[in-house]
């Protein structure tokens, strides 16, 4: 080693020891191979340009101290298996954009009493979740905090994310049901529907069955909404839970679509095969990546914040404020010549008249069967056989039980 070298080192390596200490999310065993990787690249480099040393390194220990879900899995930076732990959480990159964390000592794995799967980019295009997201998974890298919650992060589909549309050859919330898992995918949403499903089984599958189960899967509505933040409570045979919409609306999510019929959406899925308190939830509306208003998500943010490190969050219901919608039809395209009758720019949850006409599906004329009927999700490009809308009426929160 020559002796340029001897010296920068030894004040490197006292460096290293603090970055060490400080790194949040490298297991030691391997920041100390980085260390010798790096110091061989050093002596190389050292006789060339010293002045590089101190840029260089000042880029590592950024990209060291934040974990950046989206960077890391649109840049493939991640091998699928690998894991690193820092002074309190061990974190798992299962696969690309799924990360595990949980608690690194196996008896606070054990002890914790949730299991929560929060998932984003299910559509490609469907940025402020993800933006929400990649930002709880920063702060937790590089502010190591205890959870009380083993927990799921998913980036759903990041070849639609990276082409920033909402998917690739088919809509990937479509795909999630126990007979897809059989069939040979045919494209990329199909084959990741199959992985994200292999996922959450094995997720919950591993959660003790003290523990409760939660699922929400975040998303932007394509057009306005009458009211912008609202869930979609998946199909529940056991009736529809109050204060799992009571938590949603501590959330500012104050309205929730009460589905009529199981669905192949994936909070569906997590609900109907995991028994997992799983939402759609709908946060505002599609818009790019930075062009989001996040204070809007600050009351989300915190929710989930309590659900990953608080007490569980037992807020009551507001019935004055809630506003509770049950779906009378999933009405699906069937014919090549199919359209909607109203303006493309036309709110959710616009209100019809008994009779009005919604859609017309080749010869068929659909209309609004009771007066008050609203539309959601009207979506008049949607592939034949897919749901082009729902329809759906205003109900009371004595639905709602405990
Ligand atoms: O705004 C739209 O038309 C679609 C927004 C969106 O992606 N919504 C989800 C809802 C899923 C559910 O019904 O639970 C979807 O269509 O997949
Ligand atoms: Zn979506």
């Amino acid at each position: 080693m020559s002796s340029g070298l001897k010296a920068l080192a030894s004040e490197f390596y006292l460096s290293f020891g603090r970055y060490i200490k400080n790194s949040n999310h490298l297991s030691r065993s391997r920041t100390y191979r980085d260390f010798v990787v790096t110091l061989i690249w050093l002596d190389k480099a050292i006789e060339q340009r010293r002045s590089s040393i101190g840029y260089l390194w000042k880029e590592e220990e950024q990209i060291m101290k934040a974990f950046d879900l989206l960077e890391a899995t649109l840049g493939h930076e991640m091998t699928p298996g690998e894991s690193w732990q820092d002074d309190i959480n061990l974190w798992q990159w299962l696969d690309e954009g799924v990360l595990l964390v949980e608690p690194a000592r196996s008896a606070d794995s054990r002890n914790c009493d949730r299991a929560i799967v929060l998932s984003c980019g299910i559509h490609g295009n469907e940025t402020a979740p993800i933006e929400l997201l990649v930002a709880m998974i920063k702060q937790l890298s590089q502010v190591p905090r205890r959870l009380q919650s083993r927990v799921l992060f998913i980036l759903g589909n990041p070849k639609a994310v990276a082409q920033g549309s909402r998917f690739i050859d088919e809509n990937l919330n479509r795909l999630f049901s126990p007979q897809q898992k059989q069939l040979q995918p045919a494209n990329p949403e199909q084959r990741r529907a199959a992985e994200l499903m292999w996922m959450v089984d094995q997720f919950f599958s591993l959660s003790a069955p003290h523990q409760r189960r939660v699922h929400y899967d975040l998303h932007t509505a394509i057009r306005d909404s009458e009211h912008p933040f609202f869930a979609v409570y998946p199909y529940s045979e056991e009736g529809f839970s109050l204060s799992a919409v009571a938590r949603l609306q501590a959330a500012d999510v104050d309205t929730v679509l009460l589905s009529h019929a199981p669905a192949t959406t994936f909070s569906h899925y997590s609900h109907a095969y995991h028994q997992a308190e799983a939402f759609t939830i709908e946060l505002g509306k599609v818009k790019p990546f930075g062009d989001n208003d996040m204070s809007k998500l600050e009351p989300l943010k915190q929710l989930l914040e309590q659900m990953l490190f608080g007490q569980w969050p037992t807020p009551a219901l507001n019935e004055q404020t809630i506003k509770l919608f049950g779906v009378t039809r999933a009405i699906h395209r069937q014919q090549q010549d199919f359209s909607l009758c109203f303006a493309d720019d036309l709110a959710n949850f616009s209100r019809f008249k008994k009779g009005q006409q919604l859609a017309q599906d080749g010869n068929v004329v659909i209309v609004a069967e009771h007066d008050g009927e609203a539309i959601v999700f009207p979506n008049r490009n949607v592939a034949v056989g897919q749901r082009a809308l729902l329809t759906v009426i205003q109900s009371d929160p004595s639905i709602l039980k405990d």
